[in-house]
This record gives structure tokens, sequence and C-alpha cells, in this order.
């Protein structure tokens, strides 16, 4: 009987935006992120010589080829590690409210490495584990990990992984704001790729990013959620800023999410900790003190539906559930 592991998904405060290498996922630069609590994704994998092909049925549909080839990638690593040759049948449940529309790649390569790696009988370190998820879905490199992680770039597969940086036990929390808008994003994979080819700005972002990781680092040591967040918000802007110069230019952003950025700017004047970042989506996620979130949730459900803000606080690595 295989066991099924946990993952759950993280929110980078300095953001993973352009890869090195496309085919080993190997990015551009260095990324810190906070792993949460409210969304995970659990998985459980069987290898069975009786398949022809690798299947995928997640939350309880099976998946199309096209979502299969990022968790195609983990399986051969896997198969080449562990010397198996026989198909794979994963079951994988994603925890995240399906309103949200949240990308869930993060927990879910993550959790993706921790059960193959486990049905095909390997014992990997967390940092293998790391490599083993990131050839999946860069920013599920940092999902191993429990609190704040960092993603090392290195400069091939076997020196880019995360490294876990603190485990996040203080007064941080999240409160994300879900707008649903219907427009189809382009997707964080295709969104990098294009910025990194054709936008003037992209330089500007990327010479700005050992400053800014520099920085984010000693605000968390020192526990210094302002710096935090307005380290995390300034480098968020910038991310997005690169997309309106790429060719075609493109953003995330919709009308929906200026009203919740300014809303979070509002939070500010009334005297709270409150930052936002954002990422391959519309939605706005507060960087602000656990100890402020349901004050936070109740000034914003003036503005917003209770089902549109979740709460979530640091959350633990990969784990085993049974
Ligand atoms: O999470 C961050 O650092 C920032 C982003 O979320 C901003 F959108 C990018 C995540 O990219 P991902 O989905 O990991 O891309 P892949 O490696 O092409 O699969």
């Amino acid at each position: 009987m295989n066991k099924w592991v946990r993952a759950h998904t993280n929110i980078a405060l300095i953001k993973y935006w352009g890869k090195e290498n496309e085919d080993l996922i190997i990015p551009k630069n260095n990324s810190l992120s906070l792993t949460l609590d409210a969304f995970y994704t659990d998985t459980s994998v069987t290898f069975d010589d009786a398949l022809t092909e690798d299947e995928l049925i997640l939350d309880g549909d099976k998946q199309d080829a096209r979502t299969l080839s990022k968790v195609q990638r983990v399986l051969d690593e896997v198969r080449t590690l562990a010397g198996l040759e026989s198909k794979a049948r994963i079951e994988s449940i994603n925890h995240v409210p399906t309103a949200a529309g949240l990308a869930s790649s993060a927990s879910g390569l993550a959790a993706l490495a921790g059960a193959a790696s486990q049905a095909a009988g390997l014992d990997l370190s967390d940092q293998e584990l790391s490599k083993l998820a990131r050839i999946g879905s860069g920013s599920a490199s940092r999902s191993i990990f429990g609190g704040f992680a960092e993603w090392i770039k290195g400069h091939d597969h076997d020196s880019s992984y995360a490294v876990p940086v603190d485990d996040a036990q203080w007064d941080i929390g999240m409160l994300f704001i879900i707008v649903n808008d219907a427009k189809k994003d382009v997707s964080s994979r295709d969104g990098m790729k294009r910025t990194v080819e054709t936008s003037p700005f992209y330089d500007g972002w990327l010479n700005s990013l050992d400053a800014d990781l520099s920085a984010m680092k000693q605000a968390v040591s020192y526990r210094d959620i302002e710096q935090v967040g307005q380290i995390a918000e300034r480098n968020a802007l910038k991310m997005h800023a690169t997309t309106l110069g790429a060719s075609p230019p493109f953003t995330y952003w919709t009308a929906e999410s200026m009203k919740a950025m300014d809303a979070v700017r509002e939070l500010r004047k009334l005297g709270y900790t409150a930052y936002f970042t954002m990422d391959a989506g519309p939605n706005v996620k507060i960087i602000c003190r656990q100890s402020d979130l349901s004050a936070l949730k109740q000034e914003l459900s003036k503005t917003f539906e209770d089902k549109q803000l979740i709460a979530a606080k640091p959350g633990p690595g990969l784990h085993l559930l049974n």
C-alpha cells in the first residue's frame, strides 16, 4: 500500500521570474518564499507493470497529456534513479479552495516528488527531493520545506535546490484576496519566457535582485514584518513591471487586482502592517501580522465578499500522511 504525501503551496517574497536553462529549470536568480498552511496537495503514486502509460487522476478526474508533461518529467527522473521501467498511477487531491483559481503546481509537483520517490523505494534527502520537484516546476523546489525557504539558483541539476531559511514561527501571516476574473492568464512558464526574451525591463529587474534578497534575508532574521512586507511588495511590483515591456506586452493585473492593491494601501493608512505580492494571476496576497488576520479580514469584508478572503499562516514542509 503506497503512502500518501502532503506538500503545501508557497508564495514567493523574492520572485523567481526567468530561467537560465529551460530544460533543467535552472533559474536566473535565487528566490525566497513562505510555505503556507492553507493550501496543500495530497498525492499517492503506484508503479504498476500492468499499466501501458502513466496516468494522473487529479481530484477524481483523469488528466490529459498536456497536464501530464510536468508530471512525466518527475516520474522519468524517479525511474532513472530507481532503475524502474514500469508506468505509474498518480492520485492527487488539491486542497485549494475551488473558487480560488489558485495555481497549485508548487504543492502538486512537490507532493509528487515525495510520493513517487517513496513508491519507487528511494529514500531521498530533502536536497534531492527539492531537485526532483524542481524539474517538475521551479517553485515546487521550495515546498519541500516549511516556513521560509530559499531556492539557490545553481548552474546545473545538482546545484539548483532550495534550503530552509527560517521556521516562520513568529507573528507573520498572509491574507489572500481572490479576484475571480475569467481572463485567461498567460502561464507563469510562458510569461517568464516571453519576458526574458523580449522585455527591455528584464535586466533592470534582474540587477536589483541580489540587493532585494539580502535585505529580505536580514529582515526575516530580525523578524521585521514591516521590512519583509516592504521589500516583498517592491519586488513583486518590479517583477510585474517587466511584463508590460514584453512583446507582445501583457499583465496579470485586472481592475479587481488594482482595487485590491488600493485596499491594501488603505489598510496601511489605518496603521496596519499590510503589503501585497502577486504572482502569475490576478489574485492579491497580503503579507501581514498573523495577529492582525481577523481584523484585516473584517476591514476588507467592507469591500470584498467573505469567500474572496482566505487567511493563511506559515505551513509545514513535505510530509507523509500515513
Ligand atoms: O513563485 C515564484 O517565485 C514566482 C512565480 O509564481 C511568479 F509568477 C513564478 C512561478 O513559476 P513556476 O510556476 O514555478 O514556473 P515553472 O518553473 O516554469 O513551472
